[in-house]
């Protein structure tokens, strides 16, 4: 016989019913059970005491139970349940070797521990050993008879029990042949089972349906022990291959897989202890969901310090991990796996409901690095649309062409990263985030559409400030009777072209035709603002332009030539068209004229503010009605009004008074010029000067005494006209004049004299050579100083001398 690798026995429970937790677990680890599975029998031996179980295990399954030594005597050596494993049988055969019954050791009355065991043993084992002497059969004190009592009363406290068998070792068997033995003790059997008091559910059950009967004889130990030997190996070949169909095993219902065995043995033992009934399928339910349990938690923790994960959670925080989710799921499956492989031989039923509560630990576990991953996704995909649908912008596609193919491949690349991302466990909705994805993205196409669209309102707003500002001013400025009819052409034309640039400029952002009416229109209102507003500031400057304009119109002439205000000028028709021009220039400038609306402004100014008649500004505050007397234009809209009626009456009253001064200044220079070129005589009295002095100048021409005495009487009249200012003087008037001569000619005439007495004696003290005498020349220049010297005496004179040059330009030809 093939003994294999021994191994020391595990006290499983020891003779006080305590139960070895640590030892049993100590057990399973050394014969490697929990990789078991459900291939494992458990076998165990019951009996007197000291009828040679530990002898018989030890040789069958070449155990190393403790034996009684035959030469000390017959006392008690196995106390409580051991354990070991069988030595070389398949499948993994776990034996235990239960304490004696009957022993002197427990007493008489001493039957609970018994009990105990025996239904440990029935509800753990596949196989009872029950040992007993061949002359016990037949008898009626039999010792065996007690503990089969024993096994079958406990039978009963098994809820749907497994079918056991019962494996009869009829030790020291005598000539009688198995053949007779086996009805005798099985006839003692039956009795024993009819004898035991039943559940009324049980009350008709058969023997065998609660156990399979199986009887062996061996011959005595220590009388024929070659015998015994050879016997016990041929009893060994069946428990080979026990638990296969037709095998020495009973059914193997509830039974528990080996991982569980240690619980299950600690929790059955528990329960008999208490002394409740047994329920061994509710059993293998309570073991399978805390052994699932178990290998739950332990598949989660080994998930947790998973270094694949580890490293997967850690760079998901960072950045998108290129397929995240067949990693996540390789890595899922693998736990997944790993639980039901040391899963797999519990109940069904407890097994997957564990299954699916681990996975969603799991998922729960791995969800928010999928929710990190779909961030990234979602920020990465929004990115990318942003910069593509710039580029298409930049490339001069159509704003809703790029943007719907931008969207819709974008949101395309959304869907295929998500799918990339996706947990093949999970079924995790992503529309959530789809949903803001696309609410960005929407967002982002709306914001570059305003922007867009302000930035091409903008331009054109300013082309058509550019076109309509500089020609509305200029029109302003020449205001006439077509100003505002040309404002409106330009205004019209322009505002056309720009509209429809506009139109063409914004087909492309797909917008629906209200906006873009609305749009459309609000040019169109911004180039009649652009108008209006020049019209009200160079409204605030109408004062300014009238006085210009009438200035120009007043100082110049039809050919643009600066006027002189000679006799044949008439002041009074030049300042009344200049006041014409500058009051059209205000009517122009009254009111905002876009809409073609004729008005009355102009008349009623011209009839308010110039008598037509006289051509004399009335002065309405005498009369009863007064049309400027209000602040608004009749058929002008207060909005459109510019200057109203009142300010025109205000303003027009300024700009006479700041106007009136030139025009007095005007008359006062023709007047001037009247005066001054009326000194000759008329040309009549010349002729007749002429005709009869006829004589007299030709004797005045033929004496040369004469010429010389004339000229220096004339030299003489005219160094007095030159200081006197005569001129000048009569310029105010005859009367004053005369006056002003008369107080000014002795002296005058003194000085005169003095000076020329001066000038005669200095040839005389004075080098004849370095002081030449005075010649007309050196008098003329004398009668030039006399008027510097006399200038720099009196301040008068030379302002006479200077107004002479001003408004007489012929007496300074005349002096030159
Ligand atoms: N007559 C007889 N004696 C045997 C046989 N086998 C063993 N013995 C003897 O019986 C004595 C008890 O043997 P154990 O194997 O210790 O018996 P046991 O039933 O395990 O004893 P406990 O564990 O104390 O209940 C020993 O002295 C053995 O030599 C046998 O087949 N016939």
């Amino acid at each position: 016989m093939d003994k294999g690798s021994e191994c020391c026995p595990t006290h499983l429970i020891d003779g006080d019913g305590t139960f070895n937790d640590d030892g049993i677990e100590k057990f399973m680890k050394e014969v490697k059970l929990a990789e078991c599975g459900l291939s494992y029998a458990v076998v165990s031996i019951m009996g007197p005491q000291s009828s040679g179980k530990s002898t018989l295990l030890n040789h069958l399954f070449g155990t190393n139970f403790r034996e009684m030594d035959a030469f000390k005597g017959r006392s008690q050596t196995t106390k409580g349940i051991w354990m070991a494993k069988c030595a070389g049988i398949e499948p993994c055969t776990l034996v235990m070797d239960l304490e004696g019954t009957d022993g002197r050791e427990r007493g008489e009355d001493d039957t609970a521990f018994e009990k105990q065991s025996a239904l440990f043993a029935l509800a753990v084992s596949d196989i009872v050993l029950i040992n007993m002497w061949c002359h016990d059969i037949g008898r009626e004190q039999a010792a065996n008879k007690p503990l089969l009592k024993t096994v079958f009363q406990v039978m009963m406290r098994l809820f749907s029990p497994r079918k056991t068998t019962l494996l009869f070792v009829i030790r020291d068997k005598t000539r009688t042949p198995l053949e007779n033995l086996e009805p005798v003790l099985r006839e003692d059997i039956q009795k024993i089972w009819d004898s035991v008091p039943k559940p009324q559910a049980h009350k008709e059950t058969p023997l065998n349906e609660f156990f399979n009967v199986e009887v062996v004889a061996l011959s005595s130990f220590e009388e024929k022990e070659e015998q015994f030997k050879e016997q016990v190996a041929s009893l060994r070949q069946r428990f080979y291959h026990s638990i296969a169909p037709g095998g020495l095993a009973g059914d193997r219902r509830a039974v528990v897989p080996a991982s569980g065995f240690s619980f299950s043995a600690q929790q059955i033992w528990k329960i008999i202890k208490e002394n409740k009934d047994l329920d061994l399928p509710a059993h293998t339910v309570m073991v399978a969901t805390v052994r699932c349990e178990e290998i739950a938690n332990e598949k989660h923790a080994s998930f947790v310090a998973n270094e694949d994960w580890c490293q997967l959670d850690e760079a998901v925080q960072s950045h998108p991990v290129p397929g995240f989710g067949k990693k996540l799921s390789l890595i899922l499956n693998a736990c997944l796996s790993e639980y039901d492989a040391e899963a797999t031989y519990f109940d069904e039923g407890v097994r997957s409901a564990k299954q699916k509560q681990l996975e969603e630990k799991l998922l729960q576990l791995v969800l928010p690095a999928y929710q990190s991953m779909l961030g990234h996704i979602r920020s990465g995909t929004l990115d990318g649309f942003k910069e593509a649908f710039d580029k298409a912008l930049t490339g001069g596609e159509g704003f809703s062409m790029a943007a719907r193919n931008c969207t819709e491949s974008f949101m395309t690349l959304f869907d295929e990263a998500c799918e990339d991302a996706s947990v093949e466990q999970a079924n995790w909705d992503t529309s959530k985030v789809r949903d803001k994805l696309r609410r960005d993205i929407d967002a982002r196409v709306a914001a570059v559409r305003a922007a867009k669209l302000s930035e091409l309102t903008t331009l054109f707003e300013t082309r058509l400030n550019e076109a309509l500002s500089g020609p509305v001013e200029a029109l302003l400025d020449g205001a006439g009777d077509d100003t505002w009819p040309a404002i409106r052409k330009l205004l019209w034309r322009e505002t056309e072209s720009a509209v429809s640039k506009f139109s063409i400029a914004i087909s492309g952002f797909d917008m629906d035709e209200q906006t873009k009416g609305q749009m459309m229109a609000n040019l169109e209102d911004y180039a009649r603002g652009v108008v209006e507003a020049k019209a009200k500031e160079e409204a605030g400057r109408v004062l300014i332009r009238m006085k210009d304009r009438f200035s120009t119109l007043f100082s110049h002439d039809s050919d643009s030539m600066p006027r002189v205000w000679s006799a044949k000028e008439d002041i009074r028709a030049i300042t009344k068209t200049a006041r014409s021009a500058s009051l059209k220039l205000l009517s122009v400038m009254a009111a905002i004229r876009l809409d073609d609306n004729a008005d009355n402004i102009e008349n009623t100014l011209s009839l308010a503010l110039v008598d037509s008649r006289t051509g004399a500004v009335t002065n309405k505050s005498t009369t009863s009605h007064d049309p400027l007397a209000s602040s608004t234009w009749d058929e002008v809209p207060s909005s459109k009004t510019l200057i109203t009626p009142v300010q025109c009456k205000s303003l027009w009253r300024q700009f006479k008074a700041e106007t009136e001064y030139t025009v007095t200044q005007a008359i006062a220079a023709q007047e001037a010029s009247k005066s001054n070129n009326n000194w000759l005589p008329p040309p009549w009295a010349i002729f007749a000067l002429v005709i009869l002095g006829f004589n007299e100048f030709m004797t005045l021409l033929r004496n040369p005494l004469y010429v010389g005495v004339i000229f220096v009487a004339f030299l003489l009249i005219k160094a007095l006209w030159v200081q006197l200012d005569i001129s000048g003087e009569f310029r105010n008037g005859a009367l004053p004049g005369l006056l002003s001569l008369s107080t000014k000619f002795l002296p005058t005439v003194m000085n005169l004299l003095r000076k020329l007495a001066e000038e005669g004696q200095m040839p005389a003290t004075a080098d004849p050579q370095r002081n030449p005498p005075p010649t007309s020349k050196s008098f003329q220049s004398g009668v030039t100083n006399n008027g510097a010297l006399s200038s720099s005496g009196s301040s008068e004179v030379t302002s006479t001398e200077n107004g002479a040059e001003d408004s007489s330009p012929s007496i300074k030809d005349k002096m030159t």
